[in-house]
């Protein structure tokens, strides 16, 4: 069965002029100068559609700064007054969404660290039943799309239509020079699933330094999401988290200025022609792809007979350490991405011990 979600379009909810949602405030409220200055920097960008700031700080470890809580609410309400724009707040408990909503919060979302458990967001769920607020969920921290999913589900259970999805990217064990690897490929998949979601990206988290923002931030609007959050801070080397990933609203305003746009589509008749004719080379190719593929494996199963009858071993490992050498050396000299070659070949291999197996053991089942 086919999941559905019932979602509301953005621009039923927020208007954006056509142009990428964008969310942008301190990662934690610090102070009432340090929030509300920096929403008035933000606002005077004019590209600024909402503000955020963390309240209630999830952290790793007991002792860090864990956000100032209700105290930092009567400045929201200030900074919203002031600047006349909406306020995203991250909440966690039923409590906190009493909170928020008491004190004119107007877009409330759960952070990745909630939605990795189902108890709490069940909770959350069961706090918003009955209110009409608009809902963003981020990533859970390990890559488990089921889990994300989960979590819209339970929060559309209670009649949430109002949604959006936050990717910020995922904690995986590997090393990686992002502070969160982005796996943009389980954002895709969100969207195949459910392409009403719109999808927002956290270039902040994902990138941990604030080096690295633009070129995530470019890749979010390459990938058509819907609209960016960001971490901006009116100094941010003396912010009490998140420090290495925060910008100033100004430089901010400048990262906006050198994002691409681009649209999902175009109207020149030259260039659909073009598509056209190059897709349907593309289509022809993956064919003979595919074609090459089952050859492959029809040689393998071959191979996996003799192996069967001779009594030897599936995995042959000096033969495959010569296979994915090979094939990542040629792929290299063919200009391909040398990871690419390497990751098909792996995928190749597990399908080729997958199907071996299957031989092997349709011989202990004719026994
Ligand atoms: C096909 C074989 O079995 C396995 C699969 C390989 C492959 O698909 O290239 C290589 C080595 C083996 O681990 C083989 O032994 O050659």
């Amino acid at each position: 069965m086919k999941p559905e979600l019932a979602v509301e379009p953005l621009e039923s909810w927020i208007q954006t002029d056509g142009k990428p949602l964008i969310i942008a405030g301190p990662c934690s409220a610090e102070t009432e100068e340090q929030l509300c200055e920096t929403a008035r920097q933000l606002k005077e960008l004019g590209a600024v559609h909402v503000i955020r700031a963390g309240v209630w700080k999830p952290r790793t470890r007991p002792g860090s700064f864990e956000g100032m809580g209700k105290a930092a609410l009567p400045w929201i309400q200030r900074a919203k007054a002031e600047t006349g724009l909406p306020f995203a707040v991250e909440v966690a408990t039923p409590e906190h969404i009493e909170l928020a909503l008491k004190y004119g919060v107007d877009i409330l979302w759960v952070g990745a660290r909630t939605t990795v458990n189902p108890f709490n967001v069940q909770e959350i769920a069961d706090a918003l039943r009955g209110v009409d607020v608009p809902v963003l969920v981020k990533n859970p921290v390990n890559p488990d799309l089921a889990l994300w999913v989960g979590a819209f589900e339970r929060i559309a259970g209670a009649g949430i239509t109002r949604m959006a999805a936050i990717h910020r990217g995922f904690s995986t064990g590997e090393t990686s020079k992002y502070r969160n690897v982005p796996m943009w490929q389980m954002a895709i998949e969100l969207k195949d699933m459910f392409p009403q979601l719109p999808i927002i990206g956290d270039p902040s988290h994902m990138a941990g330094k604030r080096a690295y923002l633009q070129e995530l931030a470019q890749m979010a609007m390459d990938l058509n999401y819907d609209g960016l959050i960001v971490e901006s801070h009116i100094d941010p080397d003396k912010a009490w988290s998140d420090a290495a990933q925060q910008l100033t609203p100004a430089a901010f305003g400048e990262m906006l200025d050198h994002l691409q746009i681009r649209q999902v589509e175009s109207q020149n008749l030259e260039f659909q022609g073009a598509m056209e004719q190059i897709r349907a080379k593309i289509d022809n190719i993956d064919r003979q792809l595919i074609e090459v593929l089952a050859a492959r494996m029809a040689q393998v199963e071959k191979l996996a007979e003799y192996k069967r009858d001779n009594n030897v071993t599936v995995f042959q490992p000096d033969r495959w350490k010569e296979v994915h050498e090979t094939r990542a050396k040629l792929g290299k000299k063919m200009g391909l991405y040398p990871e690419l070659v390497e990751e098909i070949y792996k995928i190749i291999h597990m399908e080729s011990i997958r199907k071996q197996t299957e031989v092997m053991n349709s011989n202990i089942q004719n026994a």
